[in-house]
Formats: structure tokens, sequence, C-alpha cells
């Protein structure tokens, strides 16, 4: 049996994800819709043979929103311009089921698999932000629990059109005259509480049958979401307990469902900061840190609680009570930072600085960062990771310092083992549902 392997995607994230990243004399203000900086990242992930490059994306700003979120390309779109200057590499994209309808959801992935020729996959998200509804003409946001409702009826709905054409429907056949196969071709009829589709779809099943599921599910639901459809799942990964911890509850709620536990990558947040010396990281560190100012540190934590507004709080006050701001919105991480600042007995301002602020565990040289990594990677808390660029060429470092490290420890592949992500994250094609129901119906 060949020996686990690590997975690792890297996200685009233009300027980067901090609110101060810009003001990094090394940054470029404009990274997030320039092309060219992408294309850059993605061959440069592509060199050090990264299983995927991954475009989140929410559909809702305001004047405080995170320069990256201020100005920045649609997912399907940036990916599809990658997928013609790349080969091997994935390519993930956000995109809500609470904004979208599924037959244009299926459309827009399927296209991406055939252009990428079987490199798509979807992060599928639900939008804690209440202020998306205002930009589709919607008069509420739904409920954290009605979301993962519409969430299960939407992916469903959109695998069902993926599988419209069987494989082999397009006969082409110039002599005969026949384009499809009519009796290859089906219509969804679905009709649900929440979308109401016929289908068929109008273009054939891609390269991977199906493109790939990323979720990122950390409430009750959400994992209970993730477990059942996810074939990757993302997660903060706090500590290497809270996400031992996550990890072994997927897995088992994943085994609950039926299903085998190691299809299923789990891959925490990785915001390494690599130097080539200890010293050199040690700077890098600082100058992280120093590009945090408390009052964006205060509009980023915020978020998690529906953007509720926390300058109206005593910076060096108690933690205010406001848990009820984040229950609806994104639940897990208001539950996590309400639980932190309680235990650590936090004020605002530390709560706000502690989350802003990257780890230390994995800042240093390329074998401490790869260290790391081995151990959570070993100790079952992650069987990847994705990683966010914290600093400007921290991609550049990562692929020169530490993936050769992984790859002397065999933890790292040194070539693609495939052309599609599918197989490279050992994810089968699934088989198309109509050609199963005529196999079983012929047996
Ligand atoms: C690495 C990572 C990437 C994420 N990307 C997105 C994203 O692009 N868009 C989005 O709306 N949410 C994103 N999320 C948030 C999740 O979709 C989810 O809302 C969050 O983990 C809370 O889970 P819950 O809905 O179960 O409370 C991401 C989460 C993680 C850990």
């Amino acid at each position: 049996m060949s020996r686990r392997q690590l997975k690792l995607g890297f996200i685009l994230h233009g300027v980067g994800p901090g609110w101060g990243d810009w003001r990094h004399p090394d940054a470029n203000p404009g990274a997030s819709t320039d092309i060219d900086f992408y294309l850059r990242q993605a061959k440069v992930a592509e060199a050090a043979k990264f299983d995927f490059l991954f475009v989140a994306d929410s559909v809702h700003i305001t004047e405080k929103s995170s320069p990256h979120y201020l100005n920045r390309f649609e997912p399907l779109t940036i990916l599809s311009a990658l997928a013609t200057h790349t080969t091997h590499i994935g390519l993930v994209g956000t995109l809500t089921v609470s904004y979208s309808e599924p037959y244009t959801v299926a459309r827009q992935f399927a296209s991406l698999d055939h252009i990428s020729r079987g490199r798509a996959g979807w992060n599928v998200v639900t939008s804690w932000l209440s202020g998306s509804a205002e930009n589709y003409g919607k008069p509420v946001h739904p409920p954290h629990e009605v979301r993962y409702r519409i969430a299960a009826e939407h992916l469903r709905t959109v695998q069902g059109l993926w599988d419209s054409y069987e494989d082999d429907a397009l006969v082409h056949d110039k002599a005969s005259g026949r384009f499809i196969d009519p009796a290859k071709l089906h219509a969804l009829h679905h009709k649900g509480e929440f979308f109401s589709v016929r289908g068929p779809l109008n273009i054939a099943r891609s390269p991977q049958g199906q493109p790939v599921i990323f979720q990122a599910g950390a409430s009750e639901e959400g994992r209970n979401f993730a477990a059942r459809h996810a074939e990757a799942i993302f997660t903060e990964g706090a500590s290497f307990e809270s996400a031992k911890a996550y990890y072994d509850d997927i897995k088992a709620r994943a085994a609950g469902f039926g299903r085998d536990p190691s299809r299923l990558a789990v891959l925490p947040a990785l915001r390494a900061i690599v130097g080539r010396t200890e010293e050199e990281a040690g700077r890098l560190y600082g100058e992280a840190v120093g590009l945090i100012r408390v009052e964006d540190a205060l509009v980023a934590l915020a978020r998690a609680f529906n953007e509720h507004d926390l300058s109206q709080y005593p910076l060096d006050g108690p933690f205010p009570d406001i848990a009820a701001y984040g229950a609806q919105s994104n639940r897990s991480t208001s539950e996590r930072i309400v639980a932190a600042a309680r235990a650590d007995n936090l004020t605002l301002r530390q709560a706000a600085l502690r989350f802003a602020s990257p780890r230390r565990e994995f800042v240093g040289t390329g074998t401490q960062v790869a260290d790391a990594i081995g151990r959570w990677f070993a100790g079952g808390a992650a069987d990847g990771f994705i990683f966010f660029e914290t600093l400007p060429r921290q991609l550049d470092a990562f692929a020169a310092e530490v993936v050769p490290v992984l790859r002397e420890r065999g933890l790292f592949r040194r070539e693609y083992e495939h052309a599609t992500l599918r197989g490279n994250l050992g994810l089968d094609v699934p088989e198309n549902r109509n050609t199963a129901a005529r196999r079983q119906q012929a047996a």
C-alpha cells in the first residue's frame, strides 16, 4: 500500500487576508485584481506540486471590509483564466448556495471542469453575512439551520444535473446524423422545498465525472453536512488539540454516514511564516504582527458576529456579551472566540489582537515548519493544509524551504500522480447514477 501523503492547497488571496497586508513595503495593493499576480502564484504552486489553488468568496462588502474583499475577482472567472495556463493543479472556488441557482452553478463548475480537463472543485458555502440578502433582492438572510437545509438540497440538485448525460451519450455519428443518444440524456425533475429544476443540464459529464466537493462546516449542522457530502474539508485549526478533536469528530461522523473516512481530506488553515534562518523567520513574524492595527483587528473579529460594531465597547474592558450576534452568522468561529475570551479572561483588545495574529507554531525555518506540519499529519489532526500567504512571497519561501524537506521525509509528492484533481486527491470518479440504474435494471 502506498504511504499516506500530505494534500496541499494554496489560497489565492491577492493582496492578503489581513486588513493591513497591503501596507507591507513589498505588497502590491492591486494584487487582488491583477491577473499577472495570480498567474505567477499559480505557476509557483504548480511547480511545487500543490494539489490545488483555492479562491474564497463572499457576496457582501462594506467600506470596512478587508482590502482583498473590497476589490477582487469572481472565483469561477479567475479560475477559468488560470486553467488555460496550468496543467495539473486543481482549481477550487467558493460559490454560495444561499444566493445562486443550482442550474447555473452546475453549468459553471462543469464548464470549469471541461476547460481544465478535470481539475475543478466547488467549495460549498452558505454565506454568513446577513447583508448578502440585500444584494440579491431577498427580504431576509436565511437563518443558520435553514441555510444548511438549502445547502443539502442545492448540492443534491447540482450533482443530479451533473449526471444529465451518461458518459457515452454524445455519439457524434456523422453517417447516421445522430449527435446524441437521447436515451442517455436524463431530465432531473427535481421539486423540493427551495428549488425546482427540470433539467437536463446543457453540458456533458465532465472529465472528473463530478467536480470535487469541498466544504468547511464547523457547527453541528455544518459538520454533519461536511461529513455527509464533502470530499475535502477546510477548518481553522486554531491549535493541534482543537484540530485533532475536529478531525476525529468529522471522520467518525463520515463513518457513521457509511463513508470511508480515508476518502475525506481534512485540511486546516496554515498561516506559516518561513525564513532561511530562525532569525529571519522571527523578523518576518514581527513584520506580520507589525501590520496589525487594533482598529482593523476589531473589524476582523466582528466579521464572525455579522459585522456587529465593536467600536462601541471599551477596548480595555472585559470581552462584551455579543454571542447572540454570532449565533446566526459564523456560528462556530464566534463561539470559539467567545469561549477563548472567557477562558483566558481577555479584554476586547487582547481578543482582537490574538485572533488577528499568526500562530507561532508554524513560524520558523523550512525544517521547523516541516516538523510542525509532520506533527499535525502524523498525530491525526490533518490530512494536509490550505496554505495562506501571510507576507508577500511566502509561497515562494514555502516552496523553496519547506516542500523539499517534506519530500525528503516521504510526506509529499515529487510529481503529480494524475492529471485530475480527483486523481491527485485519491478520489474515485463517481459512476453516473443513470448508468448505474440502467446497469442494475439489466442485472
Ligand atoms: C479555510 C476556510 C475557508 C473558507 N472559505 C470560505 C469562503 O470562501 N466563503 C465563505 O462564505 N465561507 C468560507 N469559510 C467559512 C465556512 O464556509 C463556514 O461558514 C465556517 O467554517 C463556519 O461554519 P458553520 O457554518 O458550520 O458555522 C471558510 C472557512 C475556512 C476554515
